[in-house]
């Protein structure tokens, strides 16, 4: 079992008063520089350019500096930037302008893992990955909690890294509820997969699946929506809250039965070789390299696949439902 830290067995000492420059202001790295704030931390935020992220930062109460001009005195750099924009703003605005012996932190080890930055030999370089998204970081901890994190140290050269890693993870929130001690290997491999099998890819490709096979045969969208889209959140709480032998427990014994048995005919031997295979391109950097290409060629692939979830029946018929689900529900 993988040693779990607590609020308690992790001190802020180890970076107050330290200069600590949060580099993005999107989806983790405004629930970061917030977060980190509110726990007495000094936090700079450093933009590329004045867009929305800088007028957000500067509406947050940030004073935002541009990268190559931030990291010059910072003690602390995180990386908040998009993955594959990380090792270009490294090379252009970082590298050459930051302090040496700075460190360097990082949300998910794929710039690391992949060789992408090659950090110098003077940094401490760790992570503090949320498994969860920004937005709940920064949800969470207002409500007094934290969303879970990994943590894991690359290069020690202090002797004071895995200490940093569970300030910064006690700044966010992330020792509230625990956090695990990885490495960058382990961290970057496990949620690429998870991401890709379940938590994105796998579980969206189940909705709009299940969702056309009811619309195709003649049922209403509304009535496929509520079924195979709007109650995955309740069953997923179910889970969350208690298990999945306690999700069991609460639906109907038919439901039981039907989703034991017809559950292993969906997801069968086939799948799951397919989910080998994913791994084994995660593993073998087959996927990294795939992805900086995508992202070289301008996203394309991206662009038009969430054209199209964008436009597809089941978005517009989500948008009309949840529009009322959402007043209805509880807050
Ligand atoms: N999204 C999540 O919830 C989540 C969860 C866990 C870990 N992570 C990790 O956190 C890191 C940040 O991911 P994110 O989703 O928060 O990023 P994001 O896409 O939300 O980052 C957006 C920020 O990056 C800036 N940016 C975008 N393109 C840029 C460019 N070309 N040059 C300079 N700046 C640019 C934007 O101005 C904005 O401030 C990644 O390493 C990611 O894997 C993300
Ligand atoms: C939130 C996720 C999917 O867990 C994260 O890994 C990401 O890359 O956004
Ligand atoms: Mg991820
Ligand atoms: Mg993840």
């Amino acid at each position: 079992m993988g040693k779990i830290y607590n609020d308690e067995e992790s001190s802020l000492d180890f970076v107050k008063g330290k200069k600590i420059v949060v580099l993005g202001y999107g989806n983790q790295g405004r629930a970061w520089a917030l977060n980190l704030r509110d726990s007495g931390l000094n936090v700079i935020v450093g933009l590329e350019r004045k867009g929305n992220s800088w007028i957000l930062a500067e509406k947050d109460g940030f004073e935002p500096k541009y990268i190559n001009d931030a990291v010059k005195d910072a003690d602390i750099l995180i990386f908040l930037l998009p993955d594959m924009v990380q090792r270009e703003v490294w090379e252009k605005s970082i590298m050459k302008n930051m302090k040496e012996g700075a460190d360097m932190v990082f949300a998910h080890g794929f710039n690391i893992h992949y060789k992408l930055i090659l950090p110098p030999k003077t940094s401490d370089v760790y992570m503090i990955a949320p498994k969860g998204p920004g937005n709940k970081v920064r949800e969470y901890f207002e409500k007094g909690g934290g969303v879970p994190a990994l943590i894991a140290v690359h290069q020690d050269i202090s002797g004071n890294a895995l200490n940093k890693a569970l300030a910064i993870a006690k700044g966010i929130g992330a020792t509230r509820p625990g956090v695990i001690e990885t490495t960058f290997k382990e961290e970057t491999e496990t949620d690429l997969f998870g991401e890709q099998v379940i938590l994105v890819g796998g579980i969206s490709e189940l909705m709009k699946n299940s969702f056309a096979t009811l619309v195709s045969k003649g049922y209403q969208p509304e009535v496929a929506y509520f079924e195979t889209i709007n109650e995955m959140k309740m069953i997923v709480d179910l889970i969350y809250e208690k298990g999945l032998s306690g999700m069991l427990r609460a639906v109907s014994d038919t439901a039981k039965y039907g989703g034991i048995t017809v559950g292993k005919d969906i997801i069968d031997e086939e799948v799951r070789k397919r989910m080998e295979k994913a791994l084994t391109r995660i593993q073998n950097g087959e996927f990294a390299n795939e992805w900086i290409e995508e992202y070289q060629r301008g996203m394309k692939t991206v662009k038009s696949n969430l054209n199209e979830v964008d436009n597809s029946l089941e978005e517009k018929i989500g948008k009309r439902l949840r529009d009322l689900i959402l007043k209805g529900s509880p807050k």
